[in-house]
């Protein structure tokens, strides 16, 4: 089990019931290996690339237009890229919010591959279509292991917010379904890996690098916040990149629509607001938070409160002063201080003008947003996908367990999960 020594794993032996998801420590292998060796350095330039999709913004626009409240339908539209077509098996009609996205298939329609990642209730498989013989990913959850995690809202949360969005920075789910002993749900399979495998191997970014992701996440929390949904886990292992270097956010375990405060407190603990330590009332200005520790970790290859003992880190968050390497830039210090802000009246994102004030700030001054969310940006780095795209080179190896998928007998949890 592999123990990231820059990640507080500590938590997993607390007694610390709202925090499940730390209780498991990362468990992808990593090799400190310098990126250079294999010629896998991430680029310091962001350049504009004439060539990519237009055509996926106008998608994006499309969808976004679509995305309703409750008792509404939205149609997906098939594009010439081949994640853009679910599985032809089924109807391309989502449902959502409350409705159902299941039903449309089972493990019939795939052959189960390899393992992609695990996590804390199950984990992630490469499959293949038996339809179309295209690659998705499919999130496996065990159910009584997440009512044993008392996680049961957080899974349904999950399947309800990812049935909602539609970005080109978040991961698509194209539908679920379930068996006697667990559920699952069908992704689409993004090719290039973690983004903390990559920052692992590279040490650190160059700040042009760390400004382009940050960039690309800044447009998918500003989505997510305008539908009211809160993120509240984000770190580097929840941003994939896809086959030409441009991130996805994966992960909705802890996405949860708050149109106002909630309390729950749930994250990874170096990337845990003070005010969700501290357990008061919080809402989407943990998710601005996070973001500032996501840039910190980027430029410099550690997370600011970091400390081997997790009740340590959350005295540091709630009390140290933010120290920053010599080498990070004035501007890149600046927008940190705002968002890693304890005042919450001051906290850059929380404040009137939302997002805005974040893409308003120095650190992003030559960042053309339209082009970003157009995906207009050359891509600092493009993982090494030789084989098309059902590669799994980016993924480390994972022991395969036999699987007990399919069964239906005795379902003492299925009422918990009537939505899949
Ligand atoms: N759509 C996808 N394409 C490729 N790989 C994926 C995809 N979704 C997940 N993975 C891989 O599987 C891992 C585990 O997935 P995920 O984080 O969704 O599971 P989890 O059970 O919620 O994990 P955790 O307990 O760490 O939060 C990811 O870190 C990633 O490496």
């Amino acid at each position: 089990m592999y123990v990231d020594p820059q990640r507080n794993n500590e938590v997993r032996k607390l007694n610390l019931p709202a925090i499940q998801k730390t209780e498991i420590p990362k468990k992808h292998q990593q090799e400190q290996s310098n990126m250079n060796d294999n010629n896998q350095q991430v680029s310091d330039e962001m350049e504009i690339d004439p060539d990519t999709e237009q055509q996926e913004v106008q998608k994006q626009e499309l969808e976004q237009s679509q995305i309703q409240h409750n008792e509404q339908t939205v149609t997906t539209k098939e594009t010439q890229t081949h994640t853009d077509k679910p599985p032809p098996a089924v109807s391309t009609k989502f449902l959502i919010l409350g409705k159902k996205t299941s039903g449309k298939y089972n493990l019939t329609d795939f052959q189960i591959l390899r393992t992609l990642g695990t996590g804390s209730f199950g984990r992630v498989h490469l499959i293949r279509s038996n339809h179309n013989g295209r690659f998705y990913a499919l999130k496996v959850l065990k159910k009584q292991t997440i009512v044993k995690l008392k996680q049961v809202e957080h899974t349904n949360d999950e399947r309800r917010m990812l049935s909602v969005v539609s970005h080109p920075f978040i991961i698509r789910m194209w539908g679920t379904f379930q068996d006697s002993k667990q559920i699952f749900m069908v992704m689409d399979y993004i090719e290039g890996g973690e983004i903390f495998t990559l920052l692992r191997k590279s040490k650190r970014f160059p700040n042009p690098v760390a400004k382009f992701y940050a960039a690309e996440i800044c447009l998918a929390l500003e989505y997510l916040h305008s539908l009211n949904i809160i993120y509240r886990d984000l770190k580097p292992e929840n941003i994939l990149l896809d086959k030409n270097g441009h991130v996805k956010l994966t992960d909705f375990g802890f996405a949860k629509f708050v149109p106002d405060v909630t309390y729950t407190l749930c994250g990874t603990p170096d990337y845990i607001a003070p005010e969700v330590v501290s357990t008061k009332p919080y809402n989407k200005s943990v998710d601005w938070w996070s973001f500032g520790i996501l840039i910190y970790e980027m430029l410099a290859g550690h997370t600011p409160f970091y400390d081997s003992n997790t009740l340590k880190t959350y005295e540091k968050i709630l009390n140290a002063p933010l120290k920053f390497p010599s080498f990070f830039h004035e501007d890149a210090k600046d927008i940190l201080t705002k968002l890693i802000n304890r005042d919450l009246t001051k906290r850059l994102g929380n404040l009137q003008d939302g997002s805005e004030d974040v893409k308003k700030h120095p650190w992003f001054s030559e960042v053309i947003w339209d082009k970003v969310l157009a995906r207009y940006i050359e891509t600092s780095y493009e993982p090494p996908i030789h084989q098309g795209q059902g590669d799994t080179s980016q993924f480390e190896r994972y022991p395969e367990e036999e699987i007990d998928y399919g069964i239906q007998g005795e379902d003492p949890y299925g009422f918990l999960f009537k939505e899949f």
